[in-house]
């Protein structure tokens, strides 16, 4: 549905602080979906997801949504364009000296809706938005979540294809974070929006996200769905972003070496990917099997696409009942890895 080849941008071209924010990048984005762009500050996030909609002309490439070259477009035919692809902001970028129904109301004023449609257009985005009672307030009198909700309704009131975020919830707590993410999940599932967005927090992506891309120097340097992602990070930066959920990966030495501390029994490392919970499983083994099953570490954690994560376990008990129990799990979606130990 979006199709992004060879887009870059390069700030002062000419002088010579020249910076080139965004490089060749080339993406597929699919009607639907809400894909992710991750990177630390500096990547070229912000800049790339201007050239979306042409907050930023790009120095090169071309931008294509829905068959529609934005980058080939005069300034009257984008102001049309644009009302397909709502954005938000991080700083929400509300009108102050409007209520919360005419910030609403503003696109569709542009748009020139006639007043009573606007009016209904604007009480079916407050209810979807869950701001319902709050009509009249003006944004100084809001919370931080509930600017950012006005400021997601008026990105929908034009019924736009794509909807932008720009880090949406960086400037809010943890719990508001979480409402605006199953806010946006909720739209995306309701409305068949597809989401483009961009953070530099990996919760965010693991949260709502279908896919995600990795940017660094202006470039996508690794791309796919969240999961796969998540298990296989190719690239340095992509394993710094995934520690920032599942933790260290130097501590797994120090699980190995907690593993040789056992001299009976086994230790193994499951993987869990997709629908099996951990809790089930264990459950089941210590209930079906004659051998005492110990979590000795472990994290899993929800994304979009299912669960994911592992545990080390040590299980004790008779050789032949512990084979059977490592034959049960591998007849689950369940990997299980047999970690050496003397
Ligand atoms: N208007 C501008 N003029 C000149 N340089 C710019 C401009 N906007 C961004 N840059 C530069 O482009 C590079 C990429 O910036 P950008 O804001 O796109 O990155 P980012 O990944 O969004 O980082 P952050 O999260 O810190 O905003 C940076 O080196 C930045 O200084």
């Amino acid at each position: 549905m979006i199709s992004i080849k060879d887009l870059s941008k390069v700030f002062s071209p000419n002088g010579k602080n020249s910076i080139q924010a965004v490089n060749g990048l080339s993406l597929d984005i699919n009607k639907g979906e809400i894909f992710g762009v991750i990177g630390y500050s500096g990547a070229g996030k912000s800049t790339f997801i201007r050239l979306l909609n042409r907050l930023e002309d790009p120095t090169d490439g071309q931008v294509i949504i829905d068959g529609e070259n934005i980058t080939a477009l005069r300034k009257n035919e984008l102001r049309l364009a644009r009302q397909e692809i709502g954005m938000i902001f991080q700083h929400f970028n509300l009108l102050w000296s409007r209520t919360v129904r005419d910030n609403i109301a503003f696109p569709l004023e542009i748009a020139g809706v006639p007043k009573q449609k606007r009016m209904e257009r604007v009480d079916e985005l407050i209810g979807l938005v869950g701001l319902t009672g709050r009509e009249d307030a003006y944004p100084s009198e809001l919370s931080g979540g509930q600017k950012q909700r006005v400021g997601i309704a008026r990105a929908l009131a034009n019924n736009p294809k794509v909807l932008l975020c720009d880090e949406a919830t960086s400037a809010l707590d943890p719990e508001t974070t979480n409402s605006i993410l199953q806010l946006l999940v909720d739209i995306n599932e309701k409305l068949g929006l597809t989401i483009i967005l961009i953070t530099h927090e990996m919760h965010v992506i693991r949260k709502i996200c279908h896919r995600v891309a990795v940017m660094e120097a202006g470039m996508v340097v690794e791309q796919g769905d969240v999961l796969e992602v998540f298990l296989h990070p190719k690239t340095e930066v992509t394993k710094k972003f995934v520690e920032q959920i599942m933790g260290d990966t130097e501590q797994e030495d120090a699980l190995h070496l907690l593993a040789n501390q056992f001299t009976t029994g086994k230790v193994v490392r499951l993987h869990f990917v997709g629908e099996v919970t951990n809790q089930a499983l264990i459950s089941k083994l210590s209930k079906q099997f004659d051998v005492e099953v110990n979590i000795l570490h472990g994290k899993i954690t929800q994304t979009q696409k299912g669960a994911y994560g592992s545990l080390f376990v040590h299980m004790d008990g008779k050789k032949d009942e512990i084979s059977n129990v490592i034959r049960y799990i591998t007849s689950t979606s369940v990997e299980v890895e047999e970690i050496d130990h003397a």
